[in-house]
C-alpha cells in the first residue's frame, strides 16, 4: 500500500486518475483531456494494474489532522506539493517534516512530486530546494527520498512516478 498525501487541490486525485489512465493497456501514451476532480472528503482507494498490482491510498488534504492514523501499514509515502503555489509551501513543508519524524513511516521510500509545473508561474525545483532547504531535510531523514516534477494535467514526469512505483517493492 502507498499512501498519498498533500495539502488540498495539490493534485491529488488527478494524479491517480492519470497513473490508472496510463497504465491502462489501450492507453498509447495520449492521456487526452483533464478529468474533473472534486476534492476528497475522506480516503480514496485506487488499484493501478502495471508489471503489477499497486494500491495507492489518498487522503484529502482536509484530512491533514489525522493524516498519521493512516501511516500505519504504509510502507512507501507520495507526498505532493504545489509547485505554482508558493505561498502553501511552507506549510507543506511542516506536514512533510511531521510525517518523516513518524515512527510508522520511519521505514518508508518517499517520493516527493513537485505538481502544477505547466502553470506560468511554477518555482523550479532548484528554487523550492533552497527555499523548504530541501537538501537538509533529506540528510536529516530516515527515509530514502527521491523528488520528481510533473504536471498531472499534461502528464509531464508521471512515467518517472509510474516506475518508481513499480521499482518499490513495498508499495505493493
Ligand atoms: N494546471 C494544473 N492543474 C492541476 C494539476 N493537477 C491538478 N490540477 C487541478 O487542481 C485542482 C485540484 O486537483 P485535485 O486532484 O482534486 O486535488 P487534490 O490534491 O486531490 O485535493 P483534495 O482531494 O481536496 O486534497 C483540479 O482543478 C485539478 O484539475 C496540474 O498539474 N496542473
Ligand atoms: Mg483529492
Amino acid at each position: 500500500m502507498c499512501l498519498l498525501l498533500g495539502a488540498a487541490g495539490v493534485g491529488k486525485t488527478l494524479l491517480v486518475k492519470r497513473l490508472q489512465k496510463l497504465s491502462a493497456r489501450d492507453c498509447k501514451g495520449d492521456l487526452g483531456e483533464p478529468p474533473p476532480t472534486r476534492p476528497t472528503v475522506g480516503t480514496n482507494l485506487t488499484d493501478i494494474v502495471a508489471q503489477r498490482k499497486i494500491t495507492i491510498r489518498e487522503l484529502g488534504g482536509c484530512m491533514g489532522p489525522i493524516w498519521s492514523s493512516y501511516c500505519g501499514n504504509c510502507h512507501s509515502l507520495l507526498f505532493m506539493m504545489d509547485a505554482s503555489n508558493p505561498t502553501q509551501l511552507s506549510a507543506s513543508c511542516v506536514q512533510l517534516l511531521g510525517l518523516l519524524s513518524s515512527e510508522q513511516l520511519a521505514e518508508a521510500s518517499v517520493l516527493i512530486l513537485f505538481n502544477k509545473i505547466d502553470l506560468p508561474c511554477y518555482m523550479t525545483v532548484e528554487e523550492i530546494k533552497s527555499l523548504i532547504r530541501l537538501p537538509d531535510i533529506i540528510a536529516c531523514a530516515k527515509q530514502n527520498i527521491t523528488t520528481v516534477e510533473i504536471s498531472a494535467r499534461e502528464g509531464t514526469g508521471l512515467a518517472k512516478v509510474l516506475q518508481w512505483l513499480q521499482d518499490e517493492p513495498s508499495s505493493r
